[in-house]
């Protein structure tokens, strides 16, 4: 057990007040024991330096906030000083993989352009106001800031990764309250929800093809929806018909856990089998060096070593190289 980071974790006493007071306090049932045993057991090795660098960062009222493309919050007094000391915590943070943010003048430059993800899905999804929303698989939640930026009322990220959730709060952070109080990430999987039916948006992007049973993975997230909600899905997949589906060897883009690689046509015809509604698919295309690449902030390999270098439509194992597709169901 981690003294210390207990008083990061009253961080967990808000949001599950925000269960209780939101339409679905039923949930408390479960995630309440959850946390619970997260914090007794299942803390990375690395964690508690994490949070310490988080709990570190100084206090700054924000003057202006962004919630575009880059992610930002400034105040227009920050002195130098204080600027090199939120750079030098959130650099005990990479890699950072999922943003862009700026922070008080602060870039961090994610491996992931995350905004041209956005920029692929925002302009389907209709009108978040007043929703609760939830990103299964949110990463550093840099959605889920984008999500609030659409009108979302509650924001619910879910995400095993316990470096992204300090990443995610030392971004909450810096935010106004008035956002805090809206934005939530506990640190479990999607196994960990039950049938809660009671997301307006369920949004899960970039985790199908980690899941080793996707048609599971799909029913599971369509009991997340309240009746009639709607399910946001981006996924990896190949060209091809209702019955094309890659499953790798052991590696895809020397990525290990990548399971099923369906077409964008055999993964609407799963979501139909598994009983969503007006199931369409948005938008299609590969992925660009240009979104997932090296940076100061993310100083591993990136997609350019992860393709054959003699032909960037290959994956290194010669498997066809990464195309994204975004489905929207009901
Ligand atoms: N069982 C699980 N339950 C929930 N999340 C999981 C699970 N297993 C892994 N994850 C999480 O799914 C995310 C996938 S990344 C997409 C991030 C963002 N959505 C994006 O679209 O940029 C894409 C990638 O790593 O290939 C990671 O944050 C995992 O920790």
């Amino acid at each position: 057990m981690i003294k210390g980071s207990l008083v990061q974790f009253s961080a967990f006493q808000d949001d599950l007040s925000a269960v209780a007071q939101s339409p679905f306090p039923e949930w408390l049932v479960s995630l309440a024991p959850q946390l619970e045993n997260w914090l007794k057991t299942q803390q990375h090795g690395e964690l508690k330096a994490w949070l310490k660098s988080v709990e570190q960062l100084p206090l700054i009222t924000p003057t202006e906030i962004s919630l575009g493309d880059t992610v930002t919050v400034t105040n227009n007094q920050i002195q130098p000083g204080q600027q090199a000391r939120i750079e030098g915590l959130l650099k005990q943070l990479m890699p950072w993989r999922k943003g862009p943010f700026d922070l008080h003048g602060v870039h961090i430059d994610t491996e992931w352009r995350s905004d041209f993800k956005w920029q692929r899905v925002a302009p389907h999804i209709g009108d978040l106001s007043g929703q609760h929303v939830a990103d299964i698989g949110c990463g550093s939640g840099y959605h889920l800031w984008r999500m609030l930026e659409q009108g979302a009322e509650h924001v619910w990220g879910i995400d095993p990764g316990q470096l992204f959730m300090a990443q995610f709060l030392a971004v909450k952070h810096f935010m106004p309250k008035e956002l805090q109080q809206r934005a939530h990430f506990f640190p479990l999987g999607i196994d960990d929800l039950g049938p809660l039916q009671c997301f307006d948006t369920v949004f899960s992007m970039g985790v199908l093809y980690h899941r080793r049973s996707p048609i599971d993975f799909l029913s599971q997230l369509k009991q997340l929806l309240r009746p009639g909600g709607q399910l946001v899905l981006e996924t990896i997949v190949i060209e091809g018909g209702e019955q094309d589906v890659l499953v790798p060897g052991q590696t895809y883009g020397k990525m290990r856990n990548v399971w099923f690689i369906p077409s964008s046509k055999a993964l609407m015809h799963w979501l139909r089998r598994v009983g969503f509604k007006q199931v369409e698919c948005v938008d299609e295309g590969v992925t660009e060096l240009a979104e997932q690449r090296a940076t100061a902030w993310m100083e591993g390999q990136s997609l350019a070593d992860f393709l054959d270098p003699n032909d960037n439509s290959r994956t290194i194992e010669g498997y066809p190289a990464p195309r994204r597709a975004v489905i929207i169901a009901k």
